[in-house]
């Protein structure tokens, strides 16, 4: 799925400050240019903004925005301003350097265009240290590479192409230098703009671009597009491909080694079929000029329809049995069991029409789209089988709008492929079903690189209403761009409930035979841009694989699959329920102000309609896990601009732990080594306690203050724990028979919450180790979810800390925490210390969970050396990572705070604790 994640110091958002009278007029407008709104909402996260961010000790950090922020000075209507929304020119707006392909189709305008951000992550001191400490270099985006930013996938028709010439002159995508490198130029010029086309739009409409744009389309040959286009997705994005049978949807992980040859069938106004021996090997071997434009034209012929869709729905209400010639009407009702058809059979297409002394009228316009819907998905299923057959492939992958994720024209595809090919071919689908040529255009301009992209660079997000600050809307709605707009941004528009997906075909509506009708009996097609059912794919160049998984191919963050609908349905519960009170957080974490409220409004609208969405449709954003709800809530909070929901209460408990830290040290440092490492683990547990994600622990934090609740966690703490590998940890830590077992080099300690978590949990036993002779370092968010803390608040707290405990002080130093410290050693920060270091890195993620497939560079590096991999809290231990091996100690302590996890994952009940010591494998 859309893992959607946030990864690096990103997200805190600027405000529009651009409000257009208020209208929450219809979509329906035909209008030829943008509207002033558009200009203002339509940038989703295109813009870098910037605003200072107070961290919780008051110093200051300027963070990059993933909100838009427009300069709006010197803006002027272009055209005529009688128009009723014109378009506004922004000459002043230092746009994205963005980059532009297009594929124009017979029917259809596919366009790519990339847009790029500065890279405004700060490098202060704190950081520099730690860099060098871990030797990486500090290396500016300039030694990756690929650049960073973000690929957006948008569609027009074909016929409305002066739409999508006012969209790429609104947003300036043709408006690179070409001569220079195009993220170079630093102001945007169309002299000589060249733009990657495919298509054979490409060619007709070159004077109509010349002439509106100034650009001349540089035309990239179709075929080369496609396969280009289909080699990228299926090697640089995971679970790009999926099979569609009986209503089921079920993501292909595809091998990059085994992954030739293949069949293209791009099912576009024609189709093309290719088969394909690797990168730029292939060779067109079929096609049909029955293809999709077929459907459409002459199902608009037939029934009237005004649009694609319109007539994609009607399908889903027909009974294709009143105008199909059925095996059982040509055999009086029998099964002709022979040759193996069931008397359900379509024996002819429109063969009723034949006989029936009907009229076209006569016949129902649903009944005429399936049976048209069908026709035309089996023909194309049975010759791409055939051709499959005949060049004794395999796997077949589908593309083109044809498919536009309709469930029922897959299962059908699907079913003649089966069916024909007795199992032995699969068909598969592909999330960008229509973008290939358009993304094969852009991969084909070299200077961006992007042919080197792995998947671990890339993060698909999911625009959640950006543009919306409260429950009211600022300015006209974008226009009847439907296609271009989120179906989030519709929605929060309309101020409705969410519109009906597409209707998934239920089991069964193409059994053996296949020719039964759909049972879908379907409302109303989604019609937003959320049909496509893609996101924005950040590339994130700096993002890296953990290098200490034991087999990062077969690696899987998330512990619980979604795909389980009562899995589904209780968590969509649980976070439905905590929603009310996350927003009380969130609203009075800005202020409590009206404004706040308002954002606080439409959050919880917009995430209970995402998790309304993924309900009916679970597939929708990508293969979906615990892991990527949890994340969701936390991206849907940044873009309603909720920096920091839990600030105050973390600030709260961080101090009043740190109160009573120097009492816990000192009780620690009157024990034994075996009953301190005890007493430190179970520390560790009972702290894991203050996770405000958890509806029970919320409830508790109501009854009583942090320290009775702390002691109350302590005093529970008796072993066996529900997983209980302490003797294990003890054995290696301690040794056993007299054996001292050399201490661990370097524990990577990936921390969780604030307040007493952090401070009476994970620093005494960090502390442990650098007393041992062990280097530690705290691996924390970059950015805020729920009250974990994060890397930026934990130096911090950490100095705190070490006012009342020398080797937190002296490791602190060592690792160039202390910024009072650092004064004077920064020079010579590797030998300024004997004292082992602790540090502090990033992990890359603004989630309670973290995927160890897209991690932070300086967490990557840090990894390289370290021996010991602590992970704490039920988001990164159990939620995901639960089942994680790793190439090093691994050691995995977390209480479960839900009682359903506890069930499941334990045979265990709420509050039971986890400590999972794994040996190195
Ligand atoms: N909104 C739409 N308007 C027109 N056709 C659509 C739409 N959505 C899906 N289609 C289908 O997609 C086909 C075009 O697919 P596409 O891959 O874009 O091919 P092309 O490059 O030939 O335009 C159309 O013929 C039609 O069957
Ligand atoms: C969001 C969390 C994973 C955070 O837990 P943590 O990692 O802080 O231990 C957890 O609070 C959670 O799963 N909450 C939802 C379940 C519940 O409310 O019971
Ligand atoms: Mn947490």
């Amino acid at each position: 799925m859309a893992g959607l994640p946030v990864k690096r110091v990103l997200g805190i958002n600027g405000k529009d400050e651009f409000k257009a009278g208020e209208n929450t007029n219809n979509t329906d407008n035909n209008k030829q240019s943008l509207s002033k709104a558009a200009l203002a909402v339509r940038e989703e996260n295109d813009k870098v903004g910037e605003r200072e961010m107070v961290t919780p000790t008051g110093s200051s950090i300027k963070r990059s925005s993933s909100r838009p922020q427009l300069d709006l000075s010197k803006a002027a209507i272009q055209g005529n301003s009688e128009e009723r929304d014109p378009t506004i020119l922004l000459p002043n707006q230092s746009d994205d350097i963005s980059h532009l392909a297009l594929d124009i189709g017979g029917s259809l305008i596919k366009l790519v265009y990339f847009s790029r951000h500065e890279d405004q992550s700060i490098d202060d001191k704190r950081k520099k240290t730690v860099k060098e400490r871990l030797g990486i270099s500090n290396g500016n985006r300039r030694s990756y590479p690929i650049l960073g930013g973000r690929l957006h996938f948008v569609k027009f028709e074909t016929s409305k192409i002066n739409e999508c010439l006012d969209f790429i002159s609104s947003k300036q995508l043709h408006c690179v230098g070409t001569n220079s490198l195009w993220w170079t130029s630093d102001s945007p010029s169309n002299e000589n703009a060249v733009i990657k086309a495919t298509g054979g739009g490409a060619y007709k409409f070159a004077d109509l671009f010349k002439e509106r744009l100034g650009v001349s389309l540089d035309k990239e040959d179709e075929m080369d597009c496609l396969v280009a286009g289909a080699n990228f997705l299926l090697k640089a994005i995971r679970h790009e491909a999926f099979t569609h049978m009986e209503g089921q949807k079920e993501f292909v992980q595809i091998d990059h080694n085994d992954l030739f040859p293949y069949l293209l069938v791009n099912i576009g106004s024609g189709v093309s079929m290719i088969k394909v021996d690797g990168d730029g090997k292939f060779q067109r071997v079929s096609g049909t000029n029955v293809g999709g434009g077929t459907y459409w034209g002459l199902g608009r012929l037939l029934t009237k329809c005004k649009s694609f869709d319109e007539l994609l729905e009607l399908s889903q209400k027909g009974d294709n049995r009143t105008i199909d010639m059925l095996v059982g009407d040509i055999y009086g009702g029998m099964d002709y069991s022979k040759i193996g058809l069931s008397a359900s059979t379509i024996a002819s297409s429109f063969g009723k029409a034949i006989s029936d002394k009907k009229e076209l009228e006569d016949y129902r316009p649903e009944d005429i789209s399936l049976s048209l819907l069908r026709m035309i998905s089996y023909n194309i299923g049975q010759i791409s089988y055939l051709t499959a057959l005949r060049f004794g492939l395999k796997r077949i992958f589908f593309g083109g709008f044809f498919i536009r994720g309709h469930a029922y024209t897959m299962d059908t595809i699907s079913f003649a492929v089966h069916f024909w090919s007795k199992g032995e071919a699969q068909a598969m689908f592909l999330r960008h079903e229509g973008f290939l040529g358009a993304l094969g255009a852009f991969m084909s301009d070299e200077k961006h690189g992007l042919d080197d992209l792995r998947a671990h660079q890339l993060v698909e997000r999911f625009p959640m209403g950006a543009p919306f600050t409260g429950g009211k809307i600022h300015g006209p709605p974008p226009g009847n761009l439907n296609e271009k707009i989120s179906w989030m941004e519709k929605f929060v528009l309309k101020g409705t409930e969410i519109t009906a997906p597409v209707p998934m075909a239920p089991t069964g509506t193409t059994g053996l035979g296949g020719f039964e009708v759909p049972l879908s009996k379907g409302g109303t097609l989604r019609s937003d841009a959320s049909a496509l059912n893609i996101g924005v794919l950040h590339l994130v160049p700096t993002l890296e694989v953990f290098p200490l998984l034991a087999d990062p191919k077969s690696y899987e963050p998330n512990t619980i699959d979604l795909s389980d609908h009562n899995e589904l349905e209780y968590w969509f519960t649980v976070l439905s329920e905590h929603l009310p009170d996350l927003v009380d957080k969130a609203v009075a974490s800005e202020g409590g102000t009206d404004d706040a409220k308002r954002r606080g409004d439409a959050f919880a609208r917009a995430f209970s309609a995402h998790l309304a969405r993924l309900m009916e449709e679970p597939a929708a954003y990508g293969k979906l896990g615990l892991a990527n709800l949890l994340e969701l809530r936390e991206e849907c909070l940044r873009e309603f601009q909720f920096v920091d929901a839990y600030r105050s209460i973390k600030l709260r408990e961080n101090e009043a732990s740190l109160a009573v830290l120097p009492d816990l040290l000192a009780e620690l440092d009157s024990m034994n080594e075996e009953p301190r490492l005890l007493t430190l683990i179970e520390g560790v547990l009972a702290a894991n306690i203050f996770d405000w994600g958890s509806r029970a622990c919320v409830d508790l934090y109501h009854k009583g203050t942090i320290i009775e609740i702390y002691r109350m966690s302590r005093n529970k703490m008796q072993r066996p724990w529900r997983v209980d590998d302490f003797d294990l940890l003890k054995e290696r830590m301690l040794g056993s028979g007299g054996k001292k077992p050399p201490p661990h080099k370097r524990a990577l300690l990936f921390v969780d919450n604030s307040g007493a978590d952090i401070v009476l949990g994970m620093l005494p036993l960090a502390r442990e180790l650098l007393r041992r002779g062990t280097e530690v370092v705290l691996v924390a968010n970059s950015l805020p979810a729920l009250n974990d803390v994060t890397a930026m608040e934990l130096p911090d707290i950490v100095a705190e800390a070490a006012k009342h405990c020398d080797i937190l002080r002296k490791a602190a130093e060592a690792g160039g925490l202390l910024v009072d410290a650092m004064v004077n050693t920064l020079d010579d920060s590797k030998e300024n210390s004997t004292s082992v270091p602790l540090m502090v890195v990033e992990n890359g993620c603004g989630s309670p969970c973290i995927d160890l497939r897209q991690v932070s560079p300086e967490l990557a590096a840090a990894a390289k050396d370290a021996d010991l991999i602590i992970l704490e809290g039920m988001g990164r231990a159990l939620h995901t990572n639960f089942n994680a091996r790793f190439k090093r100690d691994a050691l995995k302590l977390a209480m479960v705070k839900n009682q359903r996890l506890a069930e499941k994952l334990i045979q265990g009940k709420i509050y039971d604790c986890v400590c999972r010591y794994e040996a190195a494998s």
